[in-house]
This record gives C-alpha cells, structure tokens and sequence, in this order.
C-alpha cells in the first residue's frame, strides 16, 4: 500500500484528517505445537468484518482524545478486556493514500501469555464487536513447516490498508522472526499467492 510514514507530531498537527490506531499484542510462549515445533511467541491479529486480516484497534479522535485513550477505547470493544495503552507502545504513524489522508498509528505490546489467554477468552464472550465488526481473533503463526506451511501460508492472505506491513516491520524489529526467516516466508508467500490466483474456478 502506497502513503508515506510521517511523525507523530505532524500526524497529530493534521487534526482535520481520519485517525485510526491498531496494535499488535504479543507474548512470549514455550507451547509446543503438535507437542515437538516450538511456536516461540503468539502474536495476535484479527479476521474482520469484510474478510481482511487487521490489527486490533480503530477509528480515533485526536481532537477529544489521546490516541492511547481511542485506541485502549477501541480495543475494549474488540477484544472485551481493559488493555492499558500508553505513549511509550507508539511505533509509528503513517499517512495513507487510500483511503485518501487516513492517519494510520501502529502499536505494539508485550504481554504475558496468561494476559494474552485471558484476552483470547474476553474476546469471545466479552466484546460487543465479536461476531460483527470481528469475526475472530487469530494468531499468527510464526513457524515455516516443511510444506511452507505456517507464516508463508499466512502472508499470502489478504491484509486491511498497510497491516501486513506493519506486521513485517514488527516481526524483524520486535526480533519475533529472524530476517532469513522472514525474508524466506515473504518469498514463499508470494509463490502461494501465485498458485492460489491461478487455481481453476470448481
Ligand atoms: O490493522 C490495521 N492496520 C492499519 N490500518 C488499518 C488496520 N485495520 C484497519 N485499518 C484502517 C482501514 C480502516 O478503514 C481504518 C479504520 O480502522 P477500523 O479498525 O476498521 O475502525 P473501527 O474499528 O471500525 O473504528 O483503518
Ligand atoms: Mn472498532
Ligand atoms: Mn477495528
Ligand atoms: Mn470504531
């Protein structure tokens, strides 16, 4: 998705303009999936509304709120828990072309894996959006299997505005994926899209 990344303060000086924020949860796991691949960290995202993958989080008012206290607001009405946001969780700010001038902020926190299973379970029987605006909450698997199973699989979904970039970004600055392993899963990906596109209608 084309738009530049711009600063917080010039992000916050365009007050006449849609903001939205979205954070990526993540925790540290030693889970083992099929009890041998260590899965290593959960990240959280979601299925939504119109079948793109996002990030928890939305629409903000700079002009009546803190974008932490939209965003905290946001993510008590898609995921059911208070999650405390603050200043210090900011990654970045980016000014979208499409929509035209929608300011996109970036979150991300690290939580423990019995707050991250607490805010899986509220999710469902919490949130007033679950079923609506979201139809899931999703982890996102960060492991590559033999058959390119896991993340390439993963990427190769369809992602809302810049989502998929900023879940790139994160996985190689928050160290969650090692670049090779990335850089692998986003080639792979690729080929997955490739084939999918080219599967013949049943
Ligand atoms: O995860 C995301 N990352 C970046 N931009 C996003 C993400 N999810 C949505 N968006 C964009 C596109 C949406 O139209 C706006 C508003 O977000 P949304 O979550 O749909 O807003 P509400 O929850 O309905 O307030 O941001
Ligand atoms: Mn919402
Ligand atoms: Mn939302
Ligand atoms: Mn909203």
């Amino acid at each position: 998705m084309a738009g530049r990344d711009i600063s917080r303060e010039e992000a916050l000086s365009r007050l006449d303009q849609k903001h939205a924020c979205h954070i990526l949860l993540y925790a540290d796991s030693k889970a083992k999936l099929f009890g041998k691949i260590p899965i290593k960290h959960i990240v959280l995202m979601q299925m939504r509304f119109d079948g793109l993958l996002g990030f928890p989080g939305g629409l903000v008012k700079p002009s009546e709120e803190s974008l932490e206290a939209g965003l905290s607001r946001e993510l008590q009405e898609e995921l059911g828990a208070a999650v405390s946001v603050s200043v210090n969780d900011y990654v970045s700010s980016h000014l979208a072309q499409s929509p035209p001038h929608l300011i996109l902020h970036f979150y991300s926190k690290k939580i423990t894996e019995s707050v991250l299973l607490e805010i899986e379970r509220a999710a469902v029987s919490n949130a007033v959006d679950h079923g609506f605006e979201v139809l899931g909450l999703t982890r996102v698997p960060l492991y590559t299997l033999r058959n390119g199973g896991g993340l390439p699989w993963f990427l190769s979904h369809s992602f809302i505005s810049n989502s998929r970039a900023q879940l790139l970004e994160a996985l190689r600055r928050l160290e969650l994926v090692s670049p090779q392993n990335l850089e692998e899963a986003v080639k792979k990906a690729e080929e997955m899209r490739h084939i999918v596109k080219s599967d013949p209608p049943h």
